[in-house]
């Protein structure tokens, strides 16, 4: 773990992060042949809840600029209606801030996760996050989330502020992920 100011980056683990959703990667646990032996399926791998007031799920391409740094975490949101899933495509660590509700319904300290590379992760309904958190390069990202009628983003300010420097990640970061002129 590295310590971003008062914040902890964790390497993003389905156990550490069952409580704000599932990770998206190819888990052996998951996998089975297809197609003849030609391809393993690694099945069944985010609960994707978006039925909620007859909504339906959409697929989309977002392609996001990478964030500047230092990056100050001050507002953080939620999909009431809906699961929300990003997945990056091709070989791309980015930075997931989550946090647990609090009695009165407000965010919680955040949490800091960094992916390897290799995982998307799909936020419950109603999960705080921060919106996409990119590193090095202009990223495309699948995105799975809902569509419909009714309200699906709550926005809230954190109750305090933090700072996260890009050199406090940089170390994280694979070789291959990090473009050394940025
Ligand atoms: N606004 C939007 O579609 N994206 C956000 O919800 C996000 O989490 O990035
Ligand atoms: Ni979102």
């Amino acid at each position: 773990m590295a310590c971003l100011g008062e914040l902890t980056v964790e390497p993003l683990t389905a156990d550490e992060f069952a409580p704000f959703g599932d990770v998206i990667e190819a888990r052996d646990s998951s996998a089975f042949f297809v197609n003849e032996g030609q391809a393993q399926r690694f099945h069944d791998l985010a609960k994707i809840d978006v039925a909620a007031d007859n909504g339906r799920p959409l697929i989309s391409i977002f392609r996001s600029a990478p964030t500047h740094f230092p990056l100050t975490l001050h507002k953080i949101e939620r999909h009431p209606l809906g699961s929300q899933a990003f997945i990056p495509l091709g070989n791309h660590q980015f930075l997931i801030v989550v946090a647990s509700t609090t009695n009165n319904d407000f965010p919680d300290r955040p949490r800091v996760f960094l992916s390897n590379g290799h995982q998307g992760v799909n936020y419950k309904p109603g999960v705080w996050h921060h919106p996409l958190i990119v590193l090095n390069r202009t990223t495309e990202f699948l995105v799975i989330d809902r569509g419909g009628i009714g309200t699906n983003c709550d926005v809230s300010e954190l109750n305090e502020k933090f700072v996260i420097e890009f050199p406090e990640i940089k170390r994280w970061l694979k070789p291959d992920s990090w473009l050394s002129s940025s």
